[in-house]
């Protein structure tokens, strides 16, 4: 937040990694350093926004909590974008939309049914 020029070069490398499967999540650093703001809060939010991923400014070198939950927020995109990929790698396989699978579960009672 307090160097614009990373914001504009954010805002470029992270479109294109926003439009792979790659997780993002926008962090500004250096939030104490109110008199060197050169970015706001409001442009952070937005560009999270058009990434479509989490936004969070924080004091790296002040607070370690707020550092902490930011890494365990990428984990859990880390986390969510692998489940979609499983997903979507079943459906290329199948050929199918997993959610329209029908699972057949063998019972009890197949057992009692001819072998043929
Ligand atoms: N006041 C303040 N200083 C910080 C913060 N985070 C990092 N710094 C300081 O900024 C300087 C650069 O930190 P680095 O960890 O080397 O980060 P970098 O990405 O290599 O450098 P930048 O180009 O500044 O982003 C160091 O002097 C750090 O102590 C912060 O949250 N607040």
């Amino acid at each position: 937040m307090t160097d614009r020029r990373s914001f504009a070069y954010l805002k470029k490398v992270g479109q294109l990694i926003a439009d792979s499967d790659i997780p993002v999540y926008v962090v500004a650093n250096k939030n104490d350093m109110v008199h060197l703001r050169e970015v706001s809060a409001e442009e952070g939010a937005m560009l999270a926004r058009d990434f479509e991923c989490g936004f969070s400014e924080v004091a790296a070198a002040e607070q370690v909590a707020p550092v902490a939950v930011v890494f365990q927020e990428i984990c859990r995109a880390v986390l969510a974008a692998r489940r979609k990929s499983k997903h979507s790698l079943l459906e290329r396989m199948l050929g199918t939309r997993s959610s329209n699978l029908r699972l057949y579960v063998r019972g009890k009672s197949d057992s009692a049914l001819p072998k043929d």
